[in-house]
């Protein structure tokens, strides 16, 4: 199963083919996964045609987003999301803090054709992360029909974008067509020189970005938790640096790229920046030698690049080729830069294509290129050429199914 370029998307039911009817009931499986300031409305901004076009038709829509996480309470409210979908669509768009209970439904049975509202968000339920099928039942009682947007959950097999398919018909929103048809470029082999970086902390990075491309891309410049699972796969001691949610499956795919030898040049410096970790932030920062270890209490949040890394970065400069950032290679925000202002300032030449991809790496660095709203849904199909959404809406998974 592979998308348009490879098959995919042609196979699955699409939105854009669907007339909508006046009255029609729609749910809109959405990803807002933003914070409340907005700093990056990009996953908001993709799905405003999709879910105007349902409005326009007269349709209902009840959006069904998810925000944060439910494991580790960072999950909120998405009053602000809906104040911002009414100020871009230019049109009153309810907030209903319920998705799964009978007045829920009655909001959303309630609604008049051309509106729409944004109902409680999904991750407020333990259900959502484990694909309950009770909870994958309620919400589908919002509505008679799925438009599956939310590229950035399409590789989570949730409730709200792949447990519902049991029960409603389901179609694949445009915004999810334009990220897949976004992607092309950067997925497989190419002939064309390729360097990607991994950083942030999700193990996706590693997990599924780590193995991928260094098979398919010429250089890998791990950071963020990927570096220290690498370093930590060399005997290195990382003292107190963060290693994500899944360290030791990190530590096991870090061990077996390493011993794998494949295509790409997998850089490892030898110096980082570390910073003592305090109450209200890291102090002390210092640059040392990863060799000398790092002291517990202390974390790595940058690296230096190597001499041999800035001459691929500048032979990618000068003679193009195709580039990617999945998530932050240092702290950024917190104003560790070196790493990625060496990365950027390469990327942002005018003969290199390049892509940053997920929700913290495309809020937190200075980029106007190409984005993906996606970072581990977007690593996951660069990887398998499907995500999990895709693979649910084909006909043969859904006649299974229905
Ligand atoms: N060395 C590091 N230690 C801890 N956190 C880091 C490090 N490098 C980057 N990060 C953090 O990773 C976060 C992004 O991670 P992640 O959620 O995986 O990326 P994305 O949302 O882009 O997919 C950023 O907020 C950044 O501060
Ligand atoms: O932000 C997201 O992913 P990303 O950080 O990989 O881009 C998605 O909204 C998925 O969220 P999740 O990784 O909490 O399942």
């Amino acid at each position: 199963m592979r998308s348009e370029h490879h098959g995919v998307a042609t196979a699955v039911p699409r939105l854009r083919d669907r007339p909508i009817r006046e009255g029609e009931r729609w749910i809109y499986s959405a990803g807002f996964n933003v914070d409340r300031s907005l700093s990056s409305t990009a996953r908001i901004d993709t799905e405003l045609g999709d879910i105007g076009r349902i409005m326009d038709s007269g349709g209902r829509v009840a959006i069904l987003s998810h925000q944060g996480s439910h494991r580790d309470g960072t999950a909120v409210d998405l009053d602000f999301v809906a104040e911002y979908l009414s100020d871009r669509l230019d049109r009153t768009v309810a907030y209903v803090p319920e998705n799964d209970t009978s007045a829920a439904e009655a909001r959303a049975r309630a609604l008049r054709p051309g509106t729409a509202a944004v109902f409680g968000n999904t991750r407020e339920h333990h259900g959502e992360q484990r694909n309950d099928p009770t909870l994958a039942r309620r919400f589908a009682a919002l509505g008679d029909f799925v438009a599956v947007g939310g590229f950035s959950k399409a590789h989570r097999a949730h409730a709200s974008n792949v447990g519902i398919l049991q029960h409603r018909p389901g179609y694949l929103a445009d915004s999810v067509l334009t990220e897949l048809e976004l992607l092309a470029p950067w997925a497989g082999r190419a002939d064309r020189y390729s360097v990607a970086v991994l950083g942030g902390v999700k193990p996706e990075k590693t997990v599924i970005g780590l193995d991928a491309m260094t098979g398919t891309y010429d250089v890998v410049i791990p950071g963020g938790a990927v570096l220290n699972s690498v370093l930590r796969a060399l005997g290195h001691d990382i003292g107190s640096s963060e290693l994500g949610e899944s360290p030791d499956r990190c530590l096991r795919l870090a061990t077996t790229v390493l011993g794998r030898h494949d295509r790409a040049e997998v850089h490892i410096p030898s110096e980082v920046v570390m910073a003592r970790i305090g109450e209200n932030g890291f102090h002390d920062a210092r640059t040392v030698a990863i060799s000398d270890g790092i002291p517990s209490g202390w974390a790595i949040v940058d690296f230096v690049p190597m001499p041999w890394m800035r001459e691929r970065l500048g032979t990618l400069a000068a003679r193009g080729g195709r580039a990617l950032v999945a998530g932050t290679p240092c702290r950024f925000s917190d104003g560790f830069r070196t790493s990625a202002t060496a990365v950027l300032d390469a990327f942002g030449a005018p003969a290199v294509q390049a892509l940053l991809l997920g929700g913290d790496t495309v809020a937190e660095l200075p980029w106007q290129g190409p984005v993906s709203t996606g970072g581990g849904s977007a690593l996951h199909y660069l990887a398998h050429g499907t995500v999990p959404v895709l693979d649910a809406l084909t006909p043969t998974n859904r006649e299974l199914a229905l």
